[in-house]
């Protein structure tokens, strides 16, 4: 463990799964993920908890062509395995890195990773595991933001840390509007009013409900998240 003392002990990092694809169009790109499992393990080395939540952009979009017209559900379903690729891939990566890493499925396939069971779950963060949540809320209808929003509710995170590939919350998507300026802090119920794109509507409600704070951050800034953290200032903080 290392002598930096972090402003919170247990944390939920949403990690955006288009940030897994660096420069490539689609998919894992090797060299990112090996990158930001080298981050986690910094952070989990002063003693934070950490548990993710992973998303399926990377994948999902890459086939979305292909899921065009389909039923929704349908669809959504197709979405969630998606992340439990990335789960296993980020997994094995932090395995490499010398994090034991525990994958637990919102959707039941056994075979490949063990099913969310959340007393388990808060076991491995307290035995010092990276818990890496997959699937989604396993509904249809929410995105991995809203898991991120339920599942740092129910283990207790202090923050929930969604990590992009912005560097914070802008009053307009900065990929669109190059005139778009970024907030430090803003209410859940600003960012909701404003309909500001970075996070959706059912995740800020529920944190907000829940009085767990969030912290839009870049993964692609070096040192980003140990900031974060640390407390210190980095990306936009979105509070009750
Ligand atoms: N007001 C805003 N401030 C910052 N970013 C915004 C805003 N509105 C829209 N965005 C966009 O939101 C994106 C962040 O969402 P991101 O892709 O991380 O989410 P996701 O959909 O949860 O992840 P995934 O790739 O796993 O689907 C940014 O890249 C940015 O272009
Ligand atoms: O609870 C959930 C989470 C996700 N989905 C579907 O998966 C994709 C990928 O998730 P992102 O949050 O966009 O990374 C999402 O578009 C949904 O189709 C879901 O149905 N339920």
């Amino acid at each position: 463990m290392t002598t930096a003392t972090p402003a919170y002990k247990r944390i939920l990092l949403k990690l955006s799964g288009e940030a897994l694809m660096g420069d490539d169009a689609f998919g894992i790109n090797r060299a990112t993920i090996v990158r930001m499992v080298g981050e986690v393990v910094e952070i989990t080395r002063m003693g934070v908890e950490v548990a993710v939540v992973i998303g399926g952009g990377n994948i999902f979009r890459g086939v979305a062509g292909g899921a065009e017209g389909m039923d929704r559900a349908t669809a959504d379903y197709m979405g969630m395995l998606a992340t439990v690729m990335n789960a296993l891939a980020l997994a094995d990566a932090m395995d490499k890195q010398g994090l034991t890493a525990r994958v637990m499925s919102a959707i039941s396939i056994e075979q490949v990773v063990e099913p969310y069971v959340r007393p388990k779950a808060l076991q491995y963060l307290e035995e010092g595991k990276v818990v890496v949540f997959a699937a989604g809320t396993g509904n249809p209808f929410f995105t991995t933001d809203t898991a991120a929003a339920l599942r740092g509710a129910e283990i207790g995170a202090e923050l929930v840390l969604k990590a992009t590939k912005v560097d914070g919350v802008y009053t307009a998507d900065p990929h669109k509007d190059p005139t778009a300026t970024r907030y430090a802090t803003l209410s859940f119920d600003e960012a909701m009013v404003r309909n500001l794109g970075i996070m959706d509507a059912t995740a800020f409600a529920l944190c907000r409900d829940q009085k767990l704070p969030v912290k839009v951050f870049s993964i692609f800034k070096p040192g980003a998240l140990k900031r974060v953290v640390m407390g210190l200032d980095e990306g936009t903080l979105v509070h009750a």
